[in-house]
């Protein structure tokens, strides 16, 4: 596992590669918690001559028992202080130069006691923690200027197809790359450093060249894995030696989607299905969970959602639907929780259903009936930070 320190704003959104200890007491010393008065003792109190204490100044002399000094929140209490009371809570009768409390005080009110958050060395955060903004902050205060993070996956793609057009209209029996553009982005989503696509037509030789040359930790293949005359992949990798770790998957649309291990530990390679739909099954199923590996996040909880509609299934494999969450309570539903919606355009070739859904619904073979519950595979940019930046096509 590489780790790279990086300062705090270029830190967010990657993952922590060490457990993140704190490396000072939080708060750092004894504060108030309110903008009033420290008090020394049973009250009444006779207010101290002289300013009151701010926030961002060295120690305060000690309070004598029997005194009284205004603080502000942020403050450092005074040696000996008891209490804090708010000013609202309090009198301050200034032709005497007193202090009344208009409320019984308890011992150590509104003090933040040092360390009362953490104390030096202390573990806030596993290593596997995303850098959220408001682990950030927390580092910031516990007295980060950089932290130790996990280097991102490097990723290569390589998009295969004598028929891709990488701009315009389709003319002439070629189509456009709808692949290229959509792969850097998404494997960027799951926390990865990606090349530009490599556009390299039915080309063996240009395959095993970019597979041998490759210095990424994973190469992503579009097309050519079935037994088509010019579907190279399953071929060049047994030129190379790579070790075949799944070669087919029954799910569809996806089926022949495959992860292999070059030689010499080298790179992960996946090769998604050309169809559109079939190379999006195996981002989410192969590509994502590798990745997320990889990058050394946490895997989130699988869970459930009950379908609206009947679902049709395929005879023997399970099929994955593209669908949007509803919550309940829609005219003609059943109520309840909320409910995934399977839209259509779900064909292998298609994307247009995958544009507007938010996951895919993962259905049994033989389909399932409207209100079944199904294993829903979140879209990652429905959890990515969207702070990532990058260009990719
Ligand atoms: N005899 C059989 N033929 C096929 C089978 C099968 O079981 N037996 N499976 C079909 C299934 S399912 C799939 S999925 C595809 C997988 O094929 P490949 O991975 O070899 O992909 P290609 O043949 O290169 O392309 C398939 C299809 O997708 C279009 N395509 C490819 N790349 C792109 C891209 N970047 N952007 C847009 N469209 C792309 C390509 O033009 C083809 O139409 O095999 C079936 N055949
Ligand atoms: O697996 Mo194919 O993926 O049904 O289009």
């Amino acid at each position: 596992m590489r780790i790279e320190w990086l300062g705090l704003g270029a830190a967010l959104g990657r993952v922590l590669g060490e457990a993140l200890a704190a490396l000072t007491d939080l708060p750092p010393f004894d504060t108030s918690a309110m903008d009033g008065w420290a008090v020394a003792g049973p009250g009444p109190w006779r207010i101290r001559d002289g300013g009151g204490i701010l926030a961002g100044h060295g120690a305060p002399a000690p309070l004598p028992d029997g005194e009284a000094v205004r603080i502000a929140t942020g403050a450092r209490i005074p040696a000996e202080a008891t209490a804090v009371i708010r000013s609202e809570h309090a009198h301050a009768d200034e032709a005497k130069g007193l202090l009344h409390a208009q409320r019984s005080v308890s011992q150590g009110q509104d003090i933040r006691p040092r360390g009362q958050e953490c104390r030096s060395g202390e573990a806030l955060l596993p290593a596997g923690t995303v850098v959220t903004p408001a682990v950030l902050g927390l580092a910031a205060a516990a007295g980060y200027d950089e932290l130790p993070v996990r280097a991102r996956p490097r990723v290569d793609v390589l998009v295969l197809g004598d028929e891709l057009l990488t701009a315009g209209l389709p003319h002439d029996g070629l189509i456009r790359d709808a692949l290229g553009p959509m792969i850097g982005p998404w494997v960027h989503a799951l926390g990865a450093e990606v090349t530009p696509p490599q556009r390299l037509g039915d080309d063996a030789e240009a395959l095993w060249k970019a597979l041998t040359g490759s210095e990424a930790d994973l190469i992503v293949t579009t097309g050519g894995t079935a037994a088509g005359p010019v579907d190279h992949v399953h071929r060049v990798l047994d030129r190379i030696g790579a070790e075949l770790l799944v070669d087919g998957v029954a799910v569809r649309p996806g089926h022949p989607m495959l992860l292999a291990r070059l030689p010499s530990d080298g790179p992960w390679l996946v090769g998604l299905p050309g169809n559109p739909l079939a190379a999006v099954s195996g981002l989410l199923t192969l590509a994502g969970p590798l990745l997320g590996g990889l990058a050394g996040r946490t895997p989130g909880d699988p869970y459930r959602v009950a379908v609206r509609d009947d679902v049709h299934g395929h005879p023997h494999d399970t099929r994955l639907v593209p669908v949007v969450h509803r919550a309940s309570g829609e005219p003609g539903t059943a109520g309840g929780a909320e409910h995934v919606v399977p839209l259509h355009y779900n064909g292998p070739a298609m994307l247009r259903g995958i544009a507007a859904a938010d996951g895919l619904a993962v259905v049994e073979p033989g389909g399932v009936r409207s209100g079944t519950e199904v294993e829903i595979l979140d879209l990652p940019w429905a959890s990515a930070t969207p702070w990532t930046e990058g260009c990719f096509t």
